[in-house]
């Protein structure tokens, strides 16, 4: 026996009998009805059905189709994956296509048989099971290179979503954001989602190498080249063949050394110094900077000529206290993984400990956060880690931020009535269906937040 509960399907259909009719056929569904578009959309905005079957004709002007039409492209923006099922009037093939192409799943001409409607009914649920399905696995399986990568934030999500997509391309990327924002763990997640993964991912920074050994660590060197140079050494560049070269901070590169790297990448081949040969290179390059370059290309420090190379693609990391939530999100995890390195047990960020990191400004980003909470995991006496151990300093408790969430609510709730009041013309019942609630629920709501019709 099966214990599934019946999925809900929308009839939309003006003749009173007709729908009567459609129910009573369709009865191993939940079935929903509306008579006219707007009660259609609130049945849409309030159950979700997966499969809507609908007549064209719709009042007010229930001999023409364009109700019909309004309502079939209002469903598919409001909900894409709904199969829609138009139902017209017989030798009405132009607007059976007109339907489909705006996107309904099937059409079927009046009068029709029950059965054959029921049994595309049944394939319009399964096709969106099947979607769903396909959609829920990919959410669990995409994220794989960028796991290690926490986040809720929408902007930051935003960033990883683009750094999977271009992944598979050769394009090279500019990784623009702040110390610590995670540069260097999304150049590695944009190598290991690329076909490059089984290559090497090699990293330099050139604002830490001095200039005069930054030539030679990127270009390689033949034995003898200069004092020192023992034996033939590839460099960072040959070294990463086949796979990805990070190069951070390339707002540092010494100008000569932009020009060589301009030239290596309109060519795409090394010459070691003191070498004749020149290699061939296969790697494709990831920059990342804090630096703004467009000034230091007005300021005559950064090649533009080069800037174009690398910036095929640009992507702006936000700091960490634009985040939302992400401060508290990340911190935790860290707690997590701290403790358990530590062989601490099991520990716990305090109230007022949440409430300062919450407070806090970051300008270390996440590196900083991180390095706080490895200090706060050692130095705390018990299992609960105190303000005191986090040691941020300052005085917290006058910039406490509460986040009451009824009120946030309220302020929700009294926008939207107030616009769907504005739409409907102060019209309740029109109101009440344009937010998806019945009409005494307006009322406890409008009560509730001291809101008048003004026609009351
Ligand atoms: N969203 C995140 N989730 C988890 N860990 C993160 C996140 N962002 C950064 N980290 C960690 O924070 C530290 C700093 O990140 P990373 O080195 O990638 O920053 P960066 O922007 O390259 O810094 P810099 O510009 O100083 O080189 C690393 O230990 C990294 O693993």
């Amino acid at each position: 026996m099966t214990t599934e509960r019946p999925r809900p399907l929308l009839i939309v259909e003006d003749d009173l009998a007709l729908q009567k009719q459609l129910r009573w056929s369709f009865d191993q569904f939940e079935t929903l009805t509306a008579a006219d578009r707007e009660s259609a959309l609130a049945q849409i905005h309030r159950h979700a059905p997966p499969v809507v079957t609908m007549d064209l004709g719709l009042p007010p002007d229930a001999d023409s189709v364009s109700e019909g039409f309004r309502l079939l492209e209002q469903i598919l923006a409001a909900a894409p994956d709904t199969k829609v099922i138009v139902l017209t009037g017989q030798n009405d093939h132009a607007n059976a296509l007109r339907a489909i192409a705006l996107g309904a799943y099937d059409f079927f001409a009046k009068p029709f048989e029950p059965e054959l409607l029921a049994l595309t009914i049944d394939r319009a649920f399964r096709l969106h099971d099947l979607q769903q399905e396909n959609r829920r696995l990919q959410a669990v399986q995409h994220p794989t290179a960028l796991s290690g990568l926490l986040t809720r934030d929408a902007n930051m999500q935003r960033v990883c979503r683009t750094i999977e997509k271009v992944a598979n391309s050769n394009a090279t990327v500019l990784l623009l954001g702040e110390s610590g924002t995670g540069k260097e763990l999304l150049a590695r997640g944009l190598h290991e989602s690329s076909p490059r993964v089984k290559e090497r991912f090699v990293a330099i920074n050139c604002a830490a190498i001095p200039e005069n050994l930054l030539e030679s660590e990127l270009f390689g060197y033949e034995k003898g080249a200069f004092t020192g140079a023992a034996k033939t050494t590839p460099g960072k560049i040959e070294t990463a063949n086949g796979g990805t070269l990070m190069l951070d901070e390339i707002g540092d590169l010494p100008l000569p050394l932009q020009a060589k790297l301009l030239r290596f990448l309109q060519e795409r081949v090394v010459e070691r110094l003191g070498g004749r040969q020149e290699i061939a290179v296969d790697v494709r390059i990831v920059c990342a900077t804090h630096q703004n370059l467009k000034s230091q290309i007005s300021d005559g420090r950064f090649r533009e000529d080069l800037y174009y190379r690398l910036a095929e693609i640009v992507v702006p990391i936000p700091p960490l206290r634009e985040r939302t939530g992400d401060a508290t999100l990340l911190a935790h995890a860290f707690v997590h993984k701290f403790a358990e390195e530590q062989k601490r047990g099991s520990m716990t960020l305090g109230e007022d400990a949440v409430r300062s990191i919450e407070n806090h400004r970051w300008p270390g980003n996440v590196r900083e956060l991180e390095n706080c909470l490895k200090r706060a995991v050692i130095m705390a006496d018990g299992s609960r880690i105190t303000r005191d151990d986090i040691g941020l300093g300052g005085n917290d408790e006058g910039e406490t931020e509460f986040i009451d969430l009824r009120k946030v609510r309220d302020d929700a709730e009294r926008h939207a009535i107030v616009t769907a009041l504005g739409r409907a013309n102060n019209n309740l019942m029109k109101t009440a269906e344009i937010l998806g609630i019945s009409r005494p629920t307006l009322y406890d709501l409008m009560h509730r937040l001291g809101l008048k019709s003004q026609n009351s």
